[in-house]
């Protein structure tokens, strides 16, 4: 890969947790020693990986199956799934190009879904932006086959949360109370082709380096790779391990933590490989509707806002409101031109 820069992986790649003993949830010495994993990998990196997770492998690769059948449709077939279409929901196809980090297109196409709401719903029937039904594409089995992923790694949500409480000294049910008993769920399929870029569009990466903007996300990628992780001594390959998760903090959990666990800076290089590479990251984040605040009790970071060298400018722990405001406001900048036509 060619903007590899890690030279020293031994001691700098990202750890891999096996979560089996939070899932089976019978052994609390067991329990107590991947939260403590957890603990040094968020302190230390912010990202890890996650192997005995209990989902279901047939799933994933029918999943990875159906959606390769989805992006090799002709662009304007798929362009009857486009995500002006969905509204407010916010769903739906963007075609290569069609979404921007700071300003500049990302080599990436994608498919963009969450918790599938019915119109009656009371949040779809109030407009309530990001909630809403998906536009499934009629490809056989993708809907169903997307439903039970997204239901299978939103349970997996749940007991990393709950790890992830544990390795703070805190409650293992602290975030469910608060924020999670019914989690903002958005998931996205992205295909990043292997293809060149026209000579006249200013595009870098496949992702732009960008830090996501909730409380957790479980990313489901391919073997082709191209994810890159900042660290303090520079830019590290999340090499795809199979049958692994990678798991990434978000801003909110930066903000709740004071910034004792970092959300990390990540990007995708543009796929030079030859082979399109497939990934399907799920955003598991507070309530729509919650109000975020700093958790009690936790070792004070001494100056926690890290403006300045981040990608956005932005100081997270300044951040007051709903998880809603905030999403909305990032999501805004990597549509405009959808926000414009329907908030
Ligand atoms: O495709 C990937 O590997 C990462 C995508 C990502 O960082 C994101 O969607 O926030
Ligand atoms: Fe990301």
């Amino acid at each position: 890969m060619t903007q590899s820069v890690s030279s020293d992986v031994s001691s700098r790649s990202l750890p891999v947790i096996d979560v089996g003993a939070l899932i089976a949830a019978d052994n609390a010495k067991a329990m107590q020693t991947v939260a403590e994993q957890i603990r040094d990998a968020c302190r230390v990196h912010g990202f890890f990986y996650v192997s005995g997770h209990g989902v279901d492998g047939e799933l994933i690769e029918r999943l990875d199956l159906l959606s390769r059948r989805f992006f090799a449709l002709d662009e304007q077939k798929k362009m009857r799934w486009r995500m002006a279409l969905a509204g407010r929901a916010w769903r739906g196809y963007f075609p290569l190009g069609g979404e921007l980090t700071s300003g500049r297109p990302d080599w990436k196409e994608g498919l963009y879904l969450g918790t599938e709401l019915a119109e009656d719903h009371p949040l779809v029937l109030a407009a309530t932006p990001v909630h809403g039904r998906n536009l499934f594409p009629d490809i056989p089995g993708f809907r169903d086959t997307i439903l039970q992923y997204m239901n299978a790694v939103t349970a997996l949500g749940h007991v990393l949360m709950q790890g992830i409480a544990s390795s703070l000294a805190l409650p293992p049910a602290y975030f469910y109370e608060r924020y999670t008993a019914d989690p903002l769920i958005l998931f996205r399929i992205f295909n990043y082709p292997s293809q060149d870029v026209p000579g006249d569009l200013d595009v870098q990466w496949g992702v732009g380096e960008h830090t996501d903007y909730g409380l957790l996300t479980i990313l489901l990628q391919d073997q082709i790779g191209g994810l890159q992780v900042k660290t303090p001594g520079g830019w590290v390959d999340a090499t795809p391990i199979p049958g692994t998760f990678i798991c990434n903090i978000g801003d909110m959990l930066e903000r709740m933590t004071g910034g004792w666990y970092r959300s990390t800076a990540h990007r995708v290089v543009r796929n030079t490989s030859g082979t399109d590479r497939l990934s399907f990251p799920l955003f598991f984040d507070p309530n729509y509707f919650a109000e975020v605040h700093p958790i009690d009790g936790l070792p004070q970071v001494p100056d926690p806002d890290d403006s300045a060298s981040r990608w956005d400018q932005a100081n997270v722990h300044a951040f007051n409101g709903k998880y809603g405001d905030y999403l909305l406001n990032k999501v805004s900048k990597v549509f405009p031109q959808l926000k414009q036509d329907v908030l």
